[in-house]
C-alpha cells in the first residue's frame, strides 16, 4: 500500500476535523468526494507531511513517516498541490518549477529536462519564460499541476486540480492524470464527479471527517437508485452515500 491512513484523529480548537478516518490506497487513480468542511483539505495536508495528527498511525510509501529521517526520504518522492499555492510573482513559470525541484532536493543535472517535461505534460511549455503574475487563472493552476509532477512522485496529491480550468484542459488533465496513475499512487480531491467518473479507479466519500464509502466509482453509482437526488447516476450515488452514512449516524 501507498498510502495507509488508521485513526487519524485531528481538530481545530474544540472542533473534531478528521474523527478517526482510516484510508488505504496503492497504485492508480483514487477520488476523494465530500461536502464542503467534510474534511479533504485537511486530510490532504496530513498525507502531504504539513498538518501532523493528533492520534493515529500514517504510512506512506510503506514507510512509517513519524520517523524524521524517514519524513525527509518520503517528502522527496511526494507531490502536492494545495487548494491555494502561493508563488513570486516576478518568477518565470520555469523558475517556479525549478523551485520545487530544489525543494524536492532532485539531482541538480536532471533539473532542466523534469522541468520541461512537467510543463510539456501540463501543456505550459510556451509559457515557460513568462511570469506568473501573468497566468490566467486555468494556467497558473498547471503551472501548480507541474511543480507537483516535476519529481515525478510515488505519492501525487492533488486538492481540487481542475478548477479553473476549461473543459478542453479537463479532458487531457484526466489523460494525464491516468498516465501518472499507471505506476504512482493520485489522490484527487474533487467536487466535480465526472473528474472521478471517468478518470478514478476507486472513489472515497469522507463526511464529518470520517470515511463514509470507499469503492469503484460504478459502485457509488449503483448506490443511487433516487431518480430525483442527482442529474447523473454518480451524482445519485453520492448523495445516497451521503444520506445513508448520515441516517446511521443519527
Ligand atoms: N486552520 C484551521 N483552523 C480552524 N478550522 C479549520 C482550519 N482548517 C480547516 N478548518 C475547519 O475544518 C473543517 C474541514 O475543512 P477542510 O478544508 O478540510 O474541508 P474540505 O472538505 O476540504 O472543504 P471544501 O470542499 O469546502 O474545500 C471545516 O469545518 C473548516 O472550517
Amino acid at each position: 500500500m501507498t498510502v495507509t491512513v488508521e485513526g487519524v484523529r485531528i481538530g481545530y480548537r474544540n472542533r473534531v476535523v478528521l474523527d478517526g478516518l482510516d484510508l488505504h490506497l496503492g497504485t492508480g487513480v483514487h477520488g476523494l468526494l465530500g461536502p464542503n468542511g467534510a474534511g479533504k483539505t485537511t486530510l490532504m495536508r496530513v498525507l502531504a507531511t504539513v498538518d501532523r495528527p493528533e492520534a493515529g498511525r500514517i504510512r506512506l510509501l510503506g514507510r512509517d513517516v513519524a520517523d524524521p529521517a524517514v519524513l525527509r526520504q518520503v517528502r522527496r518522492r511526494i507531490g502536492y498541490l494545495p487548494q491555494t499555492f502561493g508563488y513570486y510573482p516576478r518568477f518565470t513559470v520555469r523558475e517556479f518549477v525549478e523551485y520545487f525541484a530544489w525543494l524536492k532536493e532532485m539531482p541538480p543535472a536532471g533539473v532542466p529536462l523534469a522541468v520541461d517535461r512537467a510543463l510539456e505534460r501540463v501543456g505550459l511549455l510556451d509559457r515557460a519564460d513568462d511570469r506568473m503574475k501573468h497566468l490566467s487563472g486555468g494556467m497558473l493552476r498547471r503551472a501548480g499541476i507541474a511543480q507537483g509532477i516535476v519529481n515525478d512522485p510515488r505519492l501525487l496529491l492533488l486538492d481540487e486540480p481542475t478548477a479553473g480550468l476549461d473543459p478542453e484542459q479537463r479532458v487531457d488533465f484526466r489523460a494525464l492524470l491516468r498516465e501518472i496513475g499507471v505506476d504512482a499512487c493520485v489522490l484527487v480531491s474533487t467536487h466535480l464527479v465526472e473528474d472521478v467518473a471517468s478518470a478514478c479507479a476507486t472513489v472515497s466519500l469522507v463526511d464529518g471527517g470520517r470515511l463514509v464509502f470507499t469503492g469503484t466509482p460504478d459502485e457509488l453509482a449503483a448506490l443511487g437508485t433516487d431518480p430525483g437526488s442527482g442529474d447523473s447516476p454518480i451524482e445519485r450515488g453520492y448523495s445516497a452515500a451521503l444520506r445513508d452514512a448520515r441516517g446511521v449516524r443519527r
